[in-house]
């Protein structure tokens, strides 16, 4: 077959070369998905693949490779949306920031690198609600496998683990994605883990097995080879980068999607997008595929007029699909952060490596040199717990009478009712975990002063009941839309931060972690009521960056903004590959889930070439 050459190839900025080329498959984001969706459908040299990336690429760049400087790219609009939420009522009008990864790679070149598959069960719920196409368990698994390359070792964790984890069956071993187990640890993940293990959490040495629940080293997206995050920028597009039936166009924002109609199913023809103040457009020949993440996609399927039909009209926008479940569904996980003074400043942390230059010099030669030490740093103590784990049965009784109450007033759609259902059945058995706990060296805040240090003990409400939206308000395309993650919208989510928050308070009082921290920092000693720690979460409640669910699979009519071979209902050829599409939230961190979508994506495509 000969090569559908692109006239324009690898990753350039010239969007006018770029818009005269054309393209057969036109991927809206070069972010985790869109890059995986890039690199395997441009294995198919009879077909050309054009990326349209707000962002730029950052390769070589140390915010984005360096693994200790997570969060470093915060807020820098070379990195992040630095987008945030409409004033959240529940939160005395509060809006909460919210990162977004703006490069080529997104969201995987600016998280935290925590890596790992969500429980069988989470998955197994998505088939409940009416969506078939094995987007269960059985049917992502070799997706998982496909995408990562699992290094085992080192063999001593602070956990006293009886066995390193990741050596169970079904571990990626010749996938694009380097993954491994950290090589460094900061001397008080140790105690910290023997805090949790001596209240009767159990060890979990194999967590992408379906079950995360319990205390484990997390996996991380970190290639052991060089001590440098990998991510899809680095690991799905370099290496294919220098085919000539591929091309990625930088610092360009798609606008609108290009629809004819002659009945029936609207085709996409092509892509409109924005580049350095002039506009273009792009032509797709057979598909255009949005992976421009939760929040972007459905902020373009109704810009190009798919999507509630009197939001839409009421912008002028002409309705191509009715669909008002468009960017409806949002979920996140709900976090707060529980900072600790330590009794010994001196004790490294993140912090340290910016406080104390000669530890800094140190630990980079060592980077350097064998790709270890503090700046191959990630998160790694991560837990599962189910809440019958620490809440009494009369607290779990009460707060699930009071969650029943609160969504019969709440009025949700059939689609979300059918999930609270599965959620409540799940918390009743004590089988998918409530709540995770994550230790974190001092990666938030900074220190005040030399004589202070700190770690983080962060709480996540792991599947959340509160559901928010995404819309457009304006036609402005470089507007953000408005996001309303709806935090903290059904007090059960609050009950499980608040009681996340008490149990981080007095883990630190438990030896031999004792020892290390001095005093509670924020919230301070002074918080110690049920209602204070309450309005602490109200005060501090904030995002672990996962929105899904925005354009997410389901029946058309009945929650589903696409259908399970992701083409968007109303539409013959556009679909969504990115976090977007998860119908409900899972018990994980999100990325492994999305590269894994995305790969299952590929293969969905090329079956339909
Ligand atoms: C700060 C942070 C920390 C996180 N930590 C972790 C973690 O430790 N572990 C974990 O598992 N997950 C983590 N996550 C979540 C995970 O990284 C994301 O869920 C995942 O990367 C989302 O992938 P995606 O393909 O859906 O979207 P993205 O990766 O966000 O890709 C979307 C891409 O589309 C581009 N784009 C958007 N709109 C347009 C447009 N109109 N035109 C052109 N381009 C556009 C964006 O710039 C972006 O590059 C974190 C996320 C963040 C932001």
């Amino acid at each position: 077959t000969p090569v559908r050459r692109t006239s324009v190839t690898g990753i350039t900025s010239d969007a006018a070369a770029f818009a005269q080329s054309s393209f057969d498959y036109v991927i809206v984001g070069g972010g985790t998905a869109g890059l995986v969706v890039a690199a395997r459908l441009s294995e198919n040299s009879a077909v050309n693949v054009g990326v349209i990336e707000a962002g730029e690429s950052r390769f070589g760049d140390p915010y984005v490779d360096t693994p200790a400087y997570l969060g470093e790219g915060f807020f820098n609009p070379l990195y992040d949306w630095a987008y945030e939420t409409v004033p959240q009522a529940t939160l005395n009008g509060r809006s909460v920031a919210l990162n977004l990864g703006k490069m080529v790679g997104g969201g995987s070149g600016l998280n935290f690198m925590i890596y790992g598959r969500g429980c069988q069960g989470d998955y197994d719920n998505w088939s409940q609600l009416g969506i078939d196409g094995d987007w269960d368990w059985a049917g992502l698994l070799p997706y998982f496998e496909k995408t990562e390359s699992v290094t085992i070792g080192p063999s001593v964790t602070p956990y006293n683990l009886t066995e390193p984890s990741g050596t169970g069956a079904g571990e990626g071993k010749s996938g694009p994605l380097p993954i491994s187990y950290n090589n460094f640890y900061s001397e008080i993940e140790g105690p910290y883990a023997q805090a949790l293990l001596s209240l009767g959490v159990p060890q979990n040495a194999d967590p992408d097995n379906g079950d995360t629940t319990g205390l484990f080293n997390s996996a991380a997206s970190v290639d052991a080879a060089t001590g440098n995050r990998s991510y899809s920028g680095r690991d799905y597009l370099l290496p294919n980068v220098g085919r000539s039936n591929l091309a990625v166009l930088t610092g360009a924002q798609a606008t609108k999607i290009q629809f004819t109609q002659n009945g029936g199913n609207a085709t996409a023809t092509g892509v409109q997008f924005t580049a350095s103040g002039t506009s273009y457009t792009v032509s797709a020949g057979k598909e255009v595929i949005l992976s421009a993440g939760s929040l972007h996609t459905p902020q373009l399927l109704e810009l190009s007029g798919i999507g509630d039909e009197a939001r839409l009209s009421a912008l002028g926008i002409p309705v191509i699909v009715a669909n008002s479940d468009v960017g409806e569904n949002l979920q996140d996980h709900q976090t707060i952060y529980s900072d600790f003074l330590l009794t010994d400043p001196d004790i490294p942390t993140i912090n340290t490596l910016f406080s104390n230059a000669s530890y800094a010099a140190t630990q980079e030669a060592q980077y350097l040199t064998n790709h270890t030490g503090f700046f191959t740093y990630t998160p790694s103590a991560v837990s599962f717990h189910p809440l019958q784990q620490f809440w009494t049965d009369d607290d779990l009784q009460t707060a699930l009478a009071q969650l029943q109450t609160e969504i019969a007033q709440a009025n949700v759609s059939t689609f979300i009712s059918k999930q609270y259902q599965l959620q409540i059945d799940s918390i009743k058995q004590g089988q998918l975990a409530q709540m995770e706990l994550v230790f974190l060296a001092g990666v938030l805040g900074e220190a005040s002063s030399d004589q202070e240090n700190f770690v983080n003990l962060a709480n996540f409400a792991s599947r959340p009941f509160s559901r928010g939206s995404v819309h457009i308000n304006t036609t402005d395309p470089l507007a953000s839309p408005l996001i309303d993650t709806a935090y903290l919208q059904f007090s059960f989510d609050k009950e499980v931060l608040v009681k996340g928050a008490q149990l981080n308070r007095n883990l630190t009082q438990i030896t031999p972690l004792s020892s290390f921290i001095s005093s509670p920092l924020n919230p301070s000693a002074d918080v110690s009521t049920e209602e204070e720690f309450e309005n602490f979460i109200i005060e501090n409640v904030s995002t672990e960056w996962h929105q899904v669910g925005t354009a997410s699979l389901g029946p058309f009519g009945a929650g589903g903004v696409v259908a399970s071979d992701l083409i968007v209902y109303g539409t013959s050829n556009v679909r969504v590959v990115d976090a977007s599409i998860m119908p409900m939230q899972i018990g994980a961190h999100i990325q492994a889930t999305v590269y894994a979508i995305a790969e299952k994506a590929a293969d969905i495509i090329k079956a339909a070439q």
